[in-house]
């Protein structure tokens, strides 16, 4: 038997096919287009979403020759916070998808916490409040899109994440669901007692039927039929908590970092919800009910520096010579690069931070920015790490890592003696897709947790140089981000 995995991320779908063993034998995988509107804008066509994830799931069963009846379940991971308003009749979308990297709501944010809203919301959400989340990006589709409001207060909209609105496509009877991961990134829903919180729904004026019923990360979602016979959905996660269990960080203080588009570090925290202040506490997954939860640091910009550099400045050719280039200098020549293209989130929350690239001489040279660039991505983690470390009780012996980025060398052991644990890498980078897997597959019964222990293997650990200056790095990287701070207020 084998199990599917469907990561909806934000720049592409994958589908990736694992056996027994968790061997991933064939992917599949599309990219989705972003469009930008507006300055701060950024939105998806969710017909596109769905539309390519179908065809990936028909394209990895062909490719790899095996028939829907030989999956024992599919898993879904998704990028979180994305909404989707939609017709409960036709499941026509009412407007795109507007994604989690999206500002627009950045005013109605600034209302929220001058009402004296925003611990309230952190004490029953674990977010900040900020634009990043979902229930300020469904106001703005009912209070701005002609009808959608007077629809959906006649009960003929609904609402939902992406893995929502794939799932409500891929079955027959139209499920409306969702996992406690995905619904703990709306800002509506109560991560202490696992429900959607009628207060915040009031305050926010969503109408509650809109929202899906929330069922655990591993469990019988239902069956789709567009791979022909009915195949079992068996896991629903967040990409972001996907990665934390598809690398098996299963006990408390066991930490992930994923460096792709952006950057997200999770830290199993068991039974607690205690995030120090500026990160978030956030479900982990839910399995027979019962919640692992998890504290989470949100970069929004990490490898998107690096594809900036190369697709705007022209600094790089690939991505990947940013590690040729960094190797070419002994150090950064005192060049700070702070990427706060669309503000700061973890720890900082900062709407106005805006970019920059400070410490510029003469003798700086392009091998000084690319290295400084990858400096900038291992810096924001560390905030993060030091902000667990000092704050929250939880101490973290070593960094599993995985995303695009990860595959650089420089970066890891850059990372590495930042933090000063050891940074593991595994084989597999696509830790997503595995979580989803691992999540389905336990539902399935392919799998339990002591089997899944066994079944990730490790690429490379970085050990930290003993003899790296620390305290003048970060020194030099926190003066630097001080100065990007509000500044495009
Ligand atoms: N060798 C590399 N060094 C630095 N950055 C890289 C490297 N390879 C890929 N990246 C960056 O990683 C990101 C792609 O990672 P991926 O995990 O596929 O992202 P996502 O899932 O967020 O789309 C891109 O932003 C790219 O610039
Ligand atoms: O699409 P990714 O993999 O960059 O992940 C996006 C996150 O889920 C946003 O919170």
């Amino acid at each position: 038997m084998y199990i599917i995995a469907l990561d909806e991320g934000t720049t592409s779908v994958r589908a990736i096919l694992y056996d027994g063993t968790g061997k991933a034998i064939v992917s599949s995988s599309k990219p989705i287009k972003i469009k930008t509107p507006r300055p701060g804008w950024v939105q998806q066509d969710a017909e596109e979403i769905y539309g390519k994830a179908v065809d990936v799931l028909k394209e990895l069963i062909n490719k790899a020759g095996v028939a829907a009846r030989d999956i024992a379940a599919i898993g879904i991971a998704n990028q979180r916070e994305t909404v989707v308003v939609w017709d409960r009749k036709t499941g026509m979308p009412v407007y795109d998808a507007i994604v989690w990297q999206c500002r627009r709501t950045a005013d109605i944010c600034e209302k929220i916490k001058a009402e004296g809203m925003a611990e309230e919301i952190f004490n029953k959400t674990g977010l900040e409040v900020d634009a990043y989340f979902s229930a300020t990006k469904i106001k703005w589709i009912l209070e701005n899109v002609p009808g959608a409001l007077y629809k959906a207060l006649n009960g003929q909209l609904i609402a939902g994440t992406i893995d929502s609105y794939l799932i409500w496509k891929l079955t027959e009877e139209h499920k409306h669901v969702t996992d406690p991961t995905n619904a703990s990134r709306t800002m509506l829903f109560n991560i202490k007692e696992l429900k959607w919180d009628k207060d915040l729904i009031r305050y926010f004026d969503i109408p509650i039927d809109m929202l899906p019923e929330v069922v655990d990360s591993s469990s019988k979602v239902g069956y789709t039929s567009v791979l022909g016979d009915p195949v079992l959905i068996g896991g629903i996660i967040g990409d972001q908590q996907a990665s934390l269990f598809g690398q098996c960080c299963f006990d408390i203080g066991e930490a992930k970092n994923t460096y792709g588009t952006g950057s997200f570090m999770l830290i199993n925290t068991g039974d607690y919800i205690k995030a120090p202040s500026g990160l978030l506490n956030t479900v982990g997954w839910t399995i027979r009910g019962k919640a692992t939860y998890a504290i989470e640091g949100s970069i929004f910009i990490s490898g998107a520096l690096i594809q900036w550099l190369r697709d705007q400045m022209g600094i790089l050719k690939t991505a990947q010579e940013s590690e040729e280039l960094a190797l070419q200098v002994s150090d950064n020549g005192g060049i700070y690069i702070v990427p706060a293209f669309t503000g700061l989130g973890a720890p900082y929350w900062d709407m106005y931070a805006r970019g920059l690239i400070i410490g510029i001489t003469r003798g700086t040279t392009k091998a000084h920015i690319a290295r400084a660039a990858l400096e900038a991505m291992a810096y924001q983690v560390y905030d993060i790490f030091d902000m667990v470390e000092n704050n929250s009780g939880f101490a973290i012996k070593s960094l599993k890592v995985d995303g695009g980025a990860s595959s650089n060398n420089f970066l890891m052991q850059f990372q590495a003696n930042i933090l000063g644990v050891d940074v593991i890498r595994p084989e597999d980078l696509e830790t997503t897709a595995r979580g989803a897997a691992y999540m389905s597959g336990l539902t399935a019964g392919v799998w339990d947790m002591e089997i899944l222990k066994k079944l990730n293997k490790e690429d490379r650990v970085f050990k930290p140089d003993i003899d790296f200056d620390r305290a003048r790095a970060i020194k030099g990287w926190r003066r630097a981000v001080e100065r990007s701070k509000s500044w495009a207020i």
